[in-house]
């Protein structure tokens, strides 16, 4: 049967809505995914739905498949809502075509999910995964016996409450113990001076010597900690901070097996098997450069053959499945470091930044200080390449400025490369940024801009029938700035008029949901934008499909990660540096913009510490004060003649419109 030929015969209701959504699914593969249907039959299937990223596990898809025929293959590639089938001939892949199409089958949790096929030249996937583990990283598996896993087990008393050495945490996503030294979450450091009183349980020292010997370890650890996680727990993408520990960690996983997830900065990531009973040793590029985390699911990705147990999971698209996750203890044995760390990835050392990192500002002068050199002198040398990864305006924003009525004079304040300037024809639009190398991108692109500060915008009071302020007031450094930026955003409006203003949320996790900057898992060509934190990358198939009754096992349950996820230390008052792509765990941070191409402009200055040579990107910091639910609402309420109209969380925003009085 041709897709596209459905005769004279009438179709009923229902009918028309399958095939419209068979259609769709067709068309978000081509848009989201350049995978392209064909209307002829052929050998192959896209089975849209059918996918490990919408939890359907391989043992499950199969059997349904294999009832319309012989299939020769079945990809299924990792985190995706869509499989691969191929039948051995086309009579058997039309079979499979008109029977399946629409029909419902039910996940390994009991939900129902609809199927929709399309035909493909070929069932193909490229795998875009190096076929290595991060350098420096070995997993030993069996290295205990089964009686040693539980011996280890029992040994561990959760109930005890030795809250008075404070060495044992209920954190948001797993219970923690500390031995030889607590490690604080919050400074993400051990205190050097204050080993707790027992070291290492005596239990663990048996091992630790056979390792030792057996050359598994070259180091004898003095801390551990031991971390518990239910199905669905997990612990934050972070590196363990260089200045508190040396080269050599390693892990012992017990009880269940689980994935971890490897990221290089440049944001390659490397999902590693780390069976039960084995032991995880990172040691050089895989401890210090790479980060390492677990996410929270219920389901991990991974090998159906069961060939191989540990260590990277397979390219082979042919044989991914779903692996339900049990309770998992891990012991972390690790090396408190004396003196500082001299490690060659100096980027991403807290012992080695060269300057000092900038501090939380205590005075108006301070905070003007901080945005010139990490908002204004950043965004200017940046310029070519963040506009370069800025296409796709947010599509709030642009119903937003298509529902003014023509005619409507709307300011842009931090109007960035433009792309807001000329969503709607009807409007007069006037940009603003501070960045003067942004204005001239506008400038060329014919729209109106002008260089200013958004606290002195250059125009007179109540001209604007609308304003808008898109990523721009989490720049400023004091909340009386971020309230100064409003008011003057408002000072611009006329009685009546409407502003727009979106700022970057602390919470990256909301409503079960994470936001597409926390999102791993990106082709290369995503990674140009992803890497800077651009959120206007492609949208998952699993979402466009949100209607075709699917569920995103990979985030089913929410997270909200309990303060970690950066791998420097934070003392004092010292700005820390988020680590892109994790949770923040605090709110005034510096991130990092890697900056890409146009080497020739000038010998850009990297501001903490030499331009390894493991990076040739410069890397510049740039100051974001991130908000909290809440915050955004309760600093437009302190400005006068106006009000909240509406107030909502968009892909990792807090949003409100404000109308003045
Ligand atoms: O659970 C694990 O294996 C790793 C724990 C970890 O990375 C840590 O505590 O720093
Ligand atoms: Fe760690
Ligand atoms: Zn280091």
């Amino acid at each position: 049967m041709d897709s596209s030929h459905h005769g004279n015969y009438k179709l009923s209701k229902a009918e028309k809505k399958f095939l419209r959504k068979q259609i769709k699914a067709s068309h978000t593969l081509l848009r989201h995914e350049g995978i392209q249907t064909v209307s002829c039959a052929t050998q192959s299937l896209v089975v849209a739905n059918g996918g490990l990223g919408n939890g359907m596990c391989r043992n499950q898809l199969l059997p349904v498949l294999e009832k319309c025929g012989l299939v020769d293959a079945l990809l299924m590639p990792p985190n995706k809502p869509y499989s691969f089938a191929r039948y051995k001939t086309v009579e058997e892949s039309k079979r499979a075509y008109v029977t399946l199409n629409g029909k419902e089958v039910v996940d390994d949790l009991g939900h129902k999910i609809i199927l929709y096929l399309n035909f493909v030249e070929k069932a193909q996937w490229k795998e875009l995964r190096p076929p290595a583990l991060p350098p420096g990283l070995v997993v030993v598996e069996e290295i205990i016996s089964s009686e040693d896993e539980k011996m280890l087990l029992e040994s561990v008393d959760w109930t005890k409450d030795t809250d008075n050495q404070n060495s044992q945490k209920s954190l948001k996503h797993r219970r923690v113990k500390h031995f030889g030294y607590e490690f604080h979450y919050e400074g993400n450091n051990v205190d050097k001076d204050k080993p707790l009183s027992g070291g290492l349980p005596d239990i663990c020292d048996s091992f630790l010597e056979k390792w030792l010997r057996e050359g598994y370890i070259k180091h004898k650890p003095d801390q551990m900690t031991i971390n518990q996680y239910e199905p669905g727990h997990g612990i934050p993408a972070h590196i363990d901070t260089h200045s508190a520990f040396e080269d050599e960690i390693v892990s012992l996983s017990l009880g269940s097996e689980i994935v971890m997830d490897f990221k290089h900065p440049d944001g390659i990531t490397v999902p590693v098997m780390l069976p039960r009973r084995s032991l995880l040793v990172m040691t050089g590029e895989s401890r210090y450069l790479w980060t390492h985390g677990i996410t929270c699911r219920k389901f991990d990705t991974v090998q159906a053959s069961g060939s191989q147990k540990s260590g990277i999971i397979t390219s082979d698209v042919g044989d991914l499945t779903l692996s339900k996750r049990g309770l998992r203890t891990s012991f972390t044995f690790r090396k408190v470091r004396q003196t500082p760390c001299n490690c060659s990835y100096p980027l991403v050392c807290d012992s080695q930044r060269r300057e000092t990192p900038p501090s939380f500002p205590e005075s108006d002068k301070e905070a003007s200080r901080l945005e010139q050199e990490h908002v204004h002198q950043v965004y200017e040398e940046i310029a070519g390449h963040f506009s370069s990864t800025r296409h796709t305006p947010w599509p709030h924003v642009v119903e937003f400025l298509k529902a003014l009525p023509n005619g409507s004079v709307v300011a842009d304040i931090g109007c960035g490369n433009g792309k807001y300037l000329g969503v709607n024809k009807e409007l007069y639009t006037i940009g603003c940024d501070r960045s003067q190398n942004l204005v001239d991108i506008c400038r060329e692109r014919q729209f109106q801009a002008l260089v200013c500060d958004a606290l002195a915008v250059p125009v007179r009071s109540g001209v604007c029938d609308a304003c808008i302020s898109i990523a721009v007031i989490h720049h400023f450094a004091t909340a009386e700035r971020r309230v100064a930026a409003v008011q003057e955003l408002v000072r611009l409006l006329r009685p009546g008029g409407k502003a727009l203003i979106y700022v970057w949320a602390m919470e990256q996790e909301y409503n079960k949901q994470k936001s597409k900057y926390l999102r791993g898992n990106r082709t290369s060509q995503e990674k140009k934008e992803e890497m800077n934190g651009d959120t206007s990358v492609q949208r998952l198939l699993v979402e466009q499909m949100s209607d075709l009754g699917s569920r995103d096992s990979a985030s089913s349950v929410p997270c909200i990660r309990e303060g970690r996820g950066n791998s420097r230390q934070v003392s004092d008052s010292k700005l820390p540096i988020h680590v892109n792509r994790t949770s923040f765990y605090s709110q005034d941070v510096l991130v990092p913009w890697h900056l890409k191409g146009n080497p020739d402009k000038g010998k850009p200055v990297e501001p903490f510490g030499p331009i390894g040579p493991h990076d040739p990107s410069p890397v510049f910091h740039r100051y974001y004060h991130v908000f909290r639910e809440g915050e955004l609402e309760a600093a437009c309420r302190t400005v006068s003649d106006v009000r909240v109209l509406q107030s909502y969380y968009d892909q990792g925003n807090w949003c409100v419109i404000l109308q003045k009085a």
